[in-house]
């Protein structure tokens, strides 16, 4: 007993130097779980911002991006925090008096103003991309066409951001970019998935673009745009069909009820008891359909509904050239258009009308489909109009018009069948952000796509700081293992001897 006690004062257990190292590890320990936990912790997010001006025919829309500051160029996502429609027409209308186009733009600046951060104002890029109607008006009336331009940018160099630019999209532009769009808001150009087709109705111009197996771009180059994005190449076909948006469609077709000059039309897209004079001036207003303007016509016209959508559909029809095609395949006016392949996404328009029609599911049979509206178009103006009292009595007006336009122009002019008609999905947003060509046009204009994939750690950061912890602590454990196995065995033995 005697001699026991005599050891443990001579070897106390544990030993100073077990101490230290037992210490030491727990110190370290805790030192590297407290950086793990502090460096995963969500840190306040710091945003940056772009602006896009979309100046269509028929009216004027601001967007707000943001993306994370410090993820600029390719992993963090451009999603829309805000966005803005301009009171009032769009920016062609006011060739006349130019001033005003500049003027209706300030209350959204004013938005845009309150919505990104003063700091980060001069930074921020702001562009403005018009499309068909200023297509149109630069057609007949250049000067006017600059004018308008010139009020636009004096209204927005004025503005705190950092202005980039006011200038005409071509069609070919308008179309990829509503493509990018789609497609990068849905993951598919990051991830190299099979991509969707852009469907984009707006007032003046139309817009069709997709990927197809059969399609190369050497049989109709001008329909060919490429593009090398995350690591991958795409061959787009792309048309826009100037004249073919539904305003300037509703502006053809009526024209050919009316090459007589007579002063009462009947028309079978409105309805039944709808009677609205109206002034052939007005009707004959654009490049779309001035040519065909009857050389004698009284001043006005009684726009008389029918209700048909039979002839409807008919009418319709007449504005599609089917005749003349120098391409193994055409959609119309003699436009080559590939096999159309994969799903669609039909926005603009196509989203306004059918979602009001409640004709957005397109697992509806076609058929259906052409009941439906065939219903909606017999129905009375008055009734109509009881129906639906808060809807703005022009889009109202047009519904029946705009559904037979949408249907003949997408099984007709784009031959989708009563079995592909499924593939087409009628969109407004994905994630939050609307589907349009603004978002692909900043994305193109700030390089935030790459062209090629980023080149990424093996290892999530998460991951990577969990596992350098855990082998951490595994490593400290061997130590102590260690330490015990130096000293323990020591103490053991004397203990034993004596
Ligand atoms: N029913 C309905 N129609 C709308 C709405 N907003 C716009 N439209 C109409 O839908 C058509 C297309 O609108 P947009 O896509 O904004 O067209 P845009 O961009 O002005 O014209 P483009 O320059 O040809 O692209 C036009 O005839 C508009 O008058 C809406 O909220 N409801
Ligand atoms: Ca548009």
């Amino acid at each position: 007993m005697s001699a026991q006690r005599e050891m443990k004062e001579k070897n106390p257990w544990p030993t100073p130097v077990t101490i230290i190292i037992i210490v030491i590890g727990v110190i370290a320990i805790v030192a590297l779980v407290t950086v793990a936990v502090l460096q995963n912790k969500p840190v306040p997010q710091k945003y940056k911002y772009g602006i896009v001006l979309d100046a269509g025919s028929s009216h004027t829309a601001l967007y707000i991006y943001q993306w994370p500051a410090e993820k600029d160029n390719n992993t963090g996502r451009v999603e829309q925090t805000h966005s803005c429609k301009v009171k009032g027409k769009g920016i062609s209308s006011y060739a006349s008096e130019p001033w005003k186009a500049g003027e209706s733009l300030k209350e959204c600046m004013g938005e845009a103003e309150e919505t990104v951060p003063k700091e980060r104002a001069h930074e921020t890029p702001l562009y403005l991309g018009a499309t068909a109607g200023m297509r149109l008006l630069d057609i007949v009336n250049s000067s006017a066409s600059k004018n308008v331009f010139q009020a636009v940018e004096n209204a927005l160099r004025n503005s705190p951001f950092s202005y980039q630019g006011a200038r005409i999209l071509s069609g070919q532009e308008e179309g990829a970019f509503g493509w990018v769009t789609v497609n990068y808001l849905d993951d598919r150009l990051k991830q190299g998935l099979k991509t969707t087709g852009a469907l984009d109705l707006g007032g003046a111009s139309t817009q069709i673009s997709f990927i197809s197996n059969d399609f190369d771009g050497s049989e109709s180059p001008i329909n060919s745009v490429n593009f090398r994005l995350y690591g991958n190449d795409y061959n787009l076909y792309t048309h826009s069909f100037l004249c073919y948006g539904k305003d300037q469609a509703l502006k053809m077709v009526v024209a050919n009820h009316t090459q007589s000059g007579a002063t009462t039309v009947l028309d079978p897209c409105f309805h039944s008891g709808y009677n609205e004079t109206k002034n052939y001036s007005v009707l004959y207003d654009s490049p779309c359909v001035s040519g065909r303007k009857p050389q004698e016509v009284p001043e006005k016209f009684d726009h008389i509904g029918k209700g048909n959508f039979q002839e409807c559909q008919e009418v319709v029809k007449s504005v599609f050239n089917f005749t003349s095609c120098k391409y193994s395949r055409c959609s119309f006016n003699g436009v080559f258009q590939p096999l159309l392949q994969g799903p669609f996404g039909a926005f603009s328009a196509y989203y306004f009308v059918m979602n009001f029609l409640n004709l957005t599911d397109t697992s509806m049979p076609l058929e259906t489909v052409k009941e439906k509206l065939s219903q909606y178009c017999a129905t009375s103006w008055d009734k109509i109009k009881i129906q639906h009292p808060t809807v703005n009595v022009k889009y109202l007006a047009e519904y029946c018009f705009s559904g037979t336009y949408i249907l003949t122009l997408l099984t007709e002019g784009y031959d989708f069948t009563a079995v592909t008609y499924s593939n087409i999905k009628f969109i407004k947003k994905i994630k939050g952000s609307d589907a349009g060509w603004t978002l692909g046009y900043m994305l193109n204009l700030t390089n935030m796509i790459p062209a090629e994939a980023p080149d990424s750690p093996p290892l999530p950061h998460a991951g990577y700081v969990s596992i350098v912890t855990i082998m951490t602590i595994l490593l400290i454990g061997l130590l102590l293992l260690l330490a015990l196995r130096i000293f323990w065995p020591r103490c053991s033995k004397k203990t034993q001897i004596v």
